[in-house]
C-alpha cells in the first residue's frame, strides 16, 4: 500500500488523482488523521499537510507525524510528493523533510524526479522545464513567495541538504540497468530524467518496490500504473448548488483565469490588505458584498494580484505578514459562504486552500470528477453535499475557474 506524504493541499489532490487514474482505490486526508480512524477498503493513502512554506522544523515534525501514522495503518512504500516546480526555498522545505523521512526509514537511496508531463513539467540532464522553459527562466522566477532562479535540481537540492546528489541522465532511464544503477549508487538523492509518461512507467516499474520515493504527481502515477487497481475515474458530474471562487493564488495561471472570471461579467470583490490589516473586517466587507448579489450569482473573490503591485503590497506588510492576513481572511470568508449555502466552493492555491479547509475543519474527502488535470472536485467526508475544488497555483485552463462555477 502506498502512503503518500504531500507538501500542501492541492498537491496532495493532485497526487490522489495521479493514483485514481490508475484506478487505485486512494483516501485523501487533509492532515494526520487520528489513530482511531476507521478506514474503508484502499490501495493508497495520502495525508497532504501545510508544510511547504512553514519553518523547516515544524514542516520535519508534520512529516514525521504522517510518516508513523501510514507505517503504522499498513504503508509498505512511502511516497513524499513536492511540487513539480520544486516550490521551496534555498533553506527547504523539500532537502530537511526528504533528510528526516530518509533518515527515519534508514533508507540510503532516494531515487526522485519532479517531472510531471501531464502538468509540462520534465526534467532532462538533471534540469527543470516548464514548457519549453528552463524553470527559472519560466514564470516561475516571479513566483509571489518562492521565486524559483535555479533550475539545475541538483543544485537546488543541495543548498537545502548536505547529503550527496546524483542525476541519472534520459539516455541510462530509456536503455540502461536502472535496478544495477540503483544498488550501486552512492549518493542519497537520486534524480531521474524523464521526459514524457513513458519514461514516468519505466521508472514506476523499477521503482515499484523502493521502500521510499520522492517527486510530483508524474512519478507517483508511474509507480500507480506498475501496480494498477480497477476502479474508474468518476465521470458523472452531479455538480449543483451555489458556486463561489475564493482565489488567493497570485501565480501567472491563476491571474489568467481570475482576468477570464472579470472578462465573463462574474461579480468580482477584491480583498485589499493594505486598506484594513484585521482579517475580521476584511472577511466581513467580502461576505457583506457577496449578501448583496442576485440570487444564483456565481462570483469571485480575490486578492491574487500581478508582480508588481504584490511586491509593493509585500513590501508595505512583509510578505509572510502579508499571506497571514490574506489566509486568515480567506478562511473566515470561506466559512462564511458555505454557512450561507454555496454548495461548490472554488479555491486557488496551495496555501490558500489550506488554511480554508482547516478552517472548515474538513479532514479528508474523496476524489470526484475531474475539473482540469490534476484538479478534482473533492467531496468532504464531514460535508457530503459540499465540493471543493482546490486549484494548484499554476494549473488548469484559463476558462477554469468560469467552467467550474456555471
Ligand atoms: N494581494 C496579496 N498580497 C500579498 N500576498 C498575497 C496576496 N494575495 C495572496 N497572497 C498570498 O500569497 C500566497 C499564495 O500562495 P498559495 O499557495 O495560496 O498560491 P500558489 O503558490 O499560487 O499556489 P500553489 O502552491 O498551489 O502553486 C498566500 O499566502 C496568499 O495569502
Ligand atoms: O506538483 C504540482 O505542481 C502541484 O501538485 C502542487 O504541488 C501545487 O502546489
Amino acid at each position: 500500500m502506498i502512503g503518500t506524504i504531500a507538501d500542501d493541499f492541492t498537491g496532495g489532490a493532485d497526487v490522489a488523482v495521479a493514483f485514481r487514474s490508475e484506478g487505485l482505490r486512494t483516501l485523501l486526508f487533509f492532515g494526520v488523521p487520528p489513530s482511531s480512524a476507521e478506514l474503508p477498503e484502499h490501495d493508497a493513502i495520502v495525508i497532504a499537510l501545510k508544510s511547504r512554506m512553514a519553518p523547516a522544523s515544524e514542516a520535519v515534525a508534520q512529516s514525521l507525524e504522517a510518516l508513523e501514522w501510514l507505517r503504522r495503518h499498513g504503508s509498505d512504500q512511502i511516497y513524499v510528493k513536492y511540487c513539480s516546480t520544486f516550490d521551496s526555498t534555498p533553506a527547504g522545505n523539500i532537502g530537511p523533510l526528504l533528510d528526516a523521512v530518509a533518515d527515519a526509514m534508514s533508507v540510503d537511496v532516494v531515487p526522485m524526479t519532479p517531472s510531471s508531463p501531464e502538468h509540462h513539467r520534465t526534467q532532462y540532464q538533471g534540469y527543470l522545464f516548464v514548457g519549453s522553459l528552463l524553470l527559472a527562466e519560466s514564470h516561475m522566477r516571479d513566483h509571489p513567495v518562492n521565486p524559483m532562479r535555479e533550475s539545475s535540481l541538483p543544485r537546488l537540492l543541495r543548498a537545502q541538504t548536505d547529503r550527496d546528489v546524483g542525476v541519472v541522465e534520459l539516455d541510462s532511464v530509456r536503455h540502461g540497468d536502472l535496478g544495477s544503477i540503483l544498488e550501486h549508487c552512492t549518493a542519497r538523492y537520486l534524480f531521474l530524467d524523464a521526459v514524457d509518461s513513458e519514461d514516468l512507467r519505466v521508472l514506476g516499474k523499477a521503482l515499484r518496490e523502493r521502500a521510499l520515493v520522492a517527486g510530483a504527481a508524474g512519478l507517483a502515477r508511474g509507480i500507480a500504473a506498475a501496480k494498477p487497481g480497477t476502479l474508474s475515474l468518476s465521470t458523472n458530474p452531479s455538480l449543483a448548488g451555489r458556486a463561489a471562487v475564493l482565489s488567493g493564488s497570485c501565480s501567472a495561471r491563476t491571474l489568467e483565469q481570475v482576468a477570464a472570471m472579470i472578462r465573463a461579467s462574474r461579480p468580482a470583490y477584491r480583498i485589499d490588505p493594505v486598506t484594513h490589516t484585521d482579517p475580521e473586517v476584511l472577511a466581513a466587507a467580502a461576505l457583506t458584498w457577496y449578501d448583496g448579489l442576485p440570487d444564483g450569482a456565481a462570483p469571485l473573490i480575490y486578492s491574487s494580484m500581478g508582480p508588481v503591485d504584490l511586491q509593493r503590497t509585500q513590501e508595505v506588510l512583509g510578505v509572510q505578514e502579508a499571506s497571514g492576513i490574506l489566509e486568515a481572511t480567506c478562511a473566515l470568508v470561506a466559512t462564511g459562504l458555505v454557512s450561507r449555502g454555496v454548495r461548490r466552493l472554488v479555491v486557488t492555491g496551495g496555501e490558500t486552500s489550506g488554511a480554508v479547509v482547516s478552517a472548515l475543519g474538513i479532514s479528508g474527502g474523496t476524489i470526484g470528477e475531474l475539473a482540469d488535470a490534476g484538479v478534482p472536485w473533492i467531496h468532504p467526508v464531514e460535508m457530503p453535499d459540499l465540493a471543493l475544488l482546490l486549484k494548484s497555483g499554476n494549473f488548469g485552463a484559463v476558462e477554469l475557474l468560469v467552467e467550474a462555477t456555471r
